[in-house]
């Protein structure tokens, strides 16, 4: 390590180029040493630089959480050292069980506090549908808030108030809308780093921290469309699930895979409750997913995530 490198936070990622801020709160433009790229948004890093704004990442501190998902080869680190993920949904565009559960197991599992966002309450009956699941999800433990990110975004302030808050929903569902009427400063931001980069390619696959009046940090990070967990060891889905988790070992056979065995506890847990059911098959689903291929057993059981693979583009799906 060179005794000249500097201390910083990753403040945004932008593909593969990381605006980090240094402990005197100057902005460096940086890359990642080699090709790893395994920066994530609100990484502390050391860093050497190569001129007087720019630099070369030679090193990540030891993380709190990292919130990542991963499909196969592909992986991708939405933030690093948050407190709590806001999953924002609302009853327009359509909205998707499936991935609300799949942000709440890497929340379970990543051992991140989780927020529910139903956002665009000012929409009338699309908003009742959609409140009667996520009411689902409050129930097991979750929170949920109620906003209009047009006229009460406000509300979630006392939630934000210093603590590193990171947004993750579908697109449409108002993330943007959200951080804007929380942070003004963050629209010129994005405008400015569309100029900088010259492409507004970057600006789509962002992913940015902004501090909050209040103190805190909320980062905002590109809308996700799939959420994969292929980290996660099959065996270990199930405790994810906080309804589940109690049922383990109450099925009949002690290997049931909770599909079509007779007297199944998740199964029979479920039976009648489309909500309830919806998320069993989220866990079936994972499971298949997650199932071991052609793999080692040291590859099975990895639940550390490796350096992005060099044909990742930080594109954001
Ligand atoms: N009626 C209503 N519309 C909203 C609200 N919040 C956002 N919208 C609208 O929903 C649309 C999508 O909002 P965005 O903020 O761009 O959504 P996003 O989640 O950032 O989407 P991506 O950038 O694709 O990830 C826009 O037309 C917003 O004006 C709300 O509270 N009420
Ligand atoms: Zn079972």
């Amino acid at each position: 390590m060179s005794t000249s490198s500097l201390a910083g936070w990753v403040r945004g990622v932008f593909g593969h180029h990381y605006e980090v801020v240094d402990d005197q709160a100057q902005t460096w433009s940086c890359v990642r040493r080699g090709k790893q790229h395994d920066v994530a948004c609100s990484d502390r890093v050391r860093f050497t630089p190569t001129s007087v704004t720019q630099g070369v990442i030679e090193e990540i501190e030891s993380r709190t959480t990292l919130f990542w998902r991963a499909d196969g080869k592909r992986e991708k680190f939405l933030a690093a050292n948050v407190d709590q993920v806001l999953i924002v949904s609302a009853g327009e565009p359509t909205p998707f069980p499936d991935l609300i559960s799949r942000c709440l197991v890497a929340a379970e599992a990543n051992r991140v506090d989780v927020c529910l966002l139903l956002n665009k309450t000012d929409l009338g009956p699309a908003t009742a549908t959609w409140r009667a699941t996520l009411s689902h999800f409050e129930s097991l433990g979750y929170p949920l808030l109620e906003i209009s990110a047009r006229t009460t975004a406000d509300r979630l302030r006392p939630t934000l108030a210093g603590r590193h808050s990171l947004l993750v929903g579908q697109s449409g569902m108002g993330k943007s809308t959200l951080l804007n009427a929380l942070i003004p400063e963050a629209q010129a931001a994005t405008q400015r780093i569309s100029l900088a980069l010259d492409s507004g390619r970057h600006t789509t696959t962002a992913t940015r921290a902004y501090p909050l009046t209040e103190g805190g940090w909320l980062i905002d990070s590109p809308g996700v469309q799939s959420f994969g967990l292929t980290y996660l060891d099959p065996a270990d889905l199930v405790a994810f699930f906080p309804e589940f988790s109690p049922l383990q070992g109450h099925c009949r056979f002690p290997d049931c895979h909770h599909r079509q065995e007779p007297d199944c506890a998740l199964r029979d847990y479920v039976a009648g409750h489309p909500l309830r059911a919806l998320r069993l098959t989220t866990l079936l689903t994972l499971q298949q997913e997650n199932a071991p291929r052609r793999s080692t057993p040291t590859q099975q059981r990895r639940r550390q995530p490796r350096t992005h693979s060099p044909e990742d583009d930080g594109s954001p799906d």
